[in-house]
């Protein structure tokens, strides 16, 4: 029995999705409580870890707090599993068959993470997708704090799943643009196109579908939940939820916050990335070289997969639209992947006086470049927060999950960009290019530029997100006993 030392501080466990757009927000929120000067244990997977430490800083980022460890397991895939595109859902099952009861073993063997000067974990932050999370806390005795790294507009929509498969809404045939009833307060304008790409399942036993809803609803048993938005994007919808559970803490952009609490310390440490590959810099020379507001941004995050003619079809758009881009194409994100740097350095060929194609780039200094006018995004929550605090109006391409209901925000709610789901066309593309570089440029700049001032505005001090981050720690440290 190791006696707990009552100076030491919080213990917490933090068990992230291992695939990097969950990864990314959750590193921040460890890094974020190592400021707040928490012990901190950070579940990864082997494969995660091992790109994590090739591509970024984070040995050394966390290397600065003697009380932050990794531990690594199987997520049970083989090393060259793409975890990306349509195969990336085979994680759901290799994390709950694999790896989850890999953590089970090791978190007894290691009596709870406690080791001399560590006490036994004080609290699960663990991924609001990790079901398993629920009923462990509860057999294990100690609090679960729930971390969903989608909108809380997302998460609103799984949690009312049952609700519109009751009143038939899902499934659905024919017509996408009727509207939905049974998400309370977005009854004006969700659609059918607009619901998270898994009610187009057809099959509401569709199991994604199904754990999802059963995740979401789960959610309410969590003593907390943390978002990774802001109450003045979002608050209506925190505000209906604190109805089903009154610790909801609205900490993002996290990312953002994390910049404004180190420069609070005076700390040296960059923001990670969480990056899964090497970031080409040559694109920020490339920049430095273009007009202001001249350069579309176009990137599809870490999972987006396109096929060969959808890649041709954005191609001519964009230079059908004579815009200045910078153009990420990730090494797995063309179907038929043997070709794709064939098609790319051929079609950069053809453009070079105007368009600009990497691999990977700093994404959060992209958008906040001068030169850089616009995103065309697939509208990932992570990238659209980044273009939302660089104040840079986005045209919205959703690939899959919870990026459909995000660029239907974008555009109707928030109105800081173009919706163009559900179309892949060269003709539309080019009129959306010329629509947000040039006749509504200035209209969309500016609204854009005013969300961003209330993004950065929450995270600073007094802020609502820098408030309940403040109420989380002290949450945290309550639980001490
Ligand atoms: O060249 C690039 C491209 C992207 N990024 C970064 O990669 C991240 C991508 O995250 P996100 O935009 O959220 O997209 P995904 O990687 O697709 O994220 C997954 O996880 C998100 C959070 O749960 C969901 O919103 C998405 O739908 C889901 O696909 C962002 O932080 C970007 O800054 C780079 O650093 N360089
Ligand atoms: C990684 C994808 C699987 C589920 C995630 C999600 C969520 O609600 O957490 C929604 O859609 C997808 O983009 C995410």
């Amino acid at each position: 029995m190791k006696f707990e030392d009552e100076k030491l501080p919080p213990h917490v466990l933090i068990f992230p999705y291992p695939i990097q757009g969950h990864l990314s927000p959750m590193l921040n929120l460890a890094h974020l409580f190592c400021l707040a000067e928490f012990h901190v244990t950070f579940i990864v997977s082997d494969f995660s870890h091992r790109r994590l430490l090739q591509h970024t800083a984070v040995a050394s980022t966390f290397a600065r707090y003697p009380g932050f460890q990794f531990r690594t397991i199987s997520d049970g895939l083989p090393d060259d599993h793409p975890r990306a595109g349509e195969k990336v859902l085979d994680v759901l099952p290799s994390v709950t068959n694999i790896m989850v009861p890999l953590f089970k073993k090791m978190i007894v063997r290691e009596d709870f993470f406690a080791s001399a000067g560590r006490r036994r974990v004080t609290c699960l932050v663990a991924d609001g997708l990790l079901s398993f999370a629920f009923d462990f806390a509860e057999e294990n005795r100690f609090p679960l704090v729930s971390f969903r790294t989608v909108t809380l507009s997302n998460f609103w929509a799984f949690f009312h799943l049952n609700e519109l498969i009751e009143a038939q809404e899902i499934p659905f045939k024919g017509d996408m643009d009727v509207l939905v009833k049974s998400v309370p307060g977005m009854e004006g304008f969700l659609r059918r196109r607009d619901l998270p790409s898994f009610c187009r399942a057809g099959d509401v036993n569709d199991p994604v579908l199904q754990t999802l809803s059963a995740v979401s609803r789960k959610t309410i048993r969590a003593q907390a939940a943390i978002f990774n938005t802001f109450e003045d994007l979002e608050g209506s919808i925190a505000s209906q939820l604190r109805q089903h559970m009154p610790r909801i803490y609205t900490i993002g952009p996290i990312h953002e916050q994390l910049k404004s609490k180190l420069m609070d310390k005076e700390a040296e440490a960059s923001i990670l990335s969480g990056n899964f590959w090497a970031e080409d810099r040559s694109c920020i020379d490339w920049l430095n070289a273009q007009p202001s507001k001249s350069v579309i941004y176009v990137s599809f995050g870490s999972i987006t997969v396109v096929t060969r003619e959808q890649l041709m079809e954005f191609w001519h758009g964009l230079v059908n639209s004579s815009q200045r881009f910078l153009w990420v194409v990730r090494p797995d994100s063309v179907a038929g992947k043997d070709e794709v740097y064939q098609i790319t350095e051929e079609l950069m060929r053809e453009t070079k006086e105007k368009g600009y194609m990497v691999k990977w780039a700093p994404q959060e200094e992209v958008l906040s470049h001068p030169a850089v006018g616009g995103f065309l995004t697939h509208s990932g929550w992570n990238s659209t927060l980044e273009s939302i605090v660089a104040g840079v109006p986005m045209i919205c391409w959703p690939y899959f999950g919870d990026q459909t209901i995000n660029s239907r925000f974008v555009s109707e709610v928030w109105k800081i960009g173009l919706d163009i789901k559900d179309s892949c066309d060269r003709l539309i593309i080019e009129k959306a290019v010329r629509e947000l570089m040039e006749d509504r440029k200035q209209e969309l700049l500016e609204r854009a530029q005013d969300m961003a001032k209330l993004a950065k505005k929450a995270v600073s001090k007094g802020g609502s997100s820098s408030c309940n981050l403040d109420d989380l720690i002290e949450y945290i440290n309550s639980l001490i006993i």
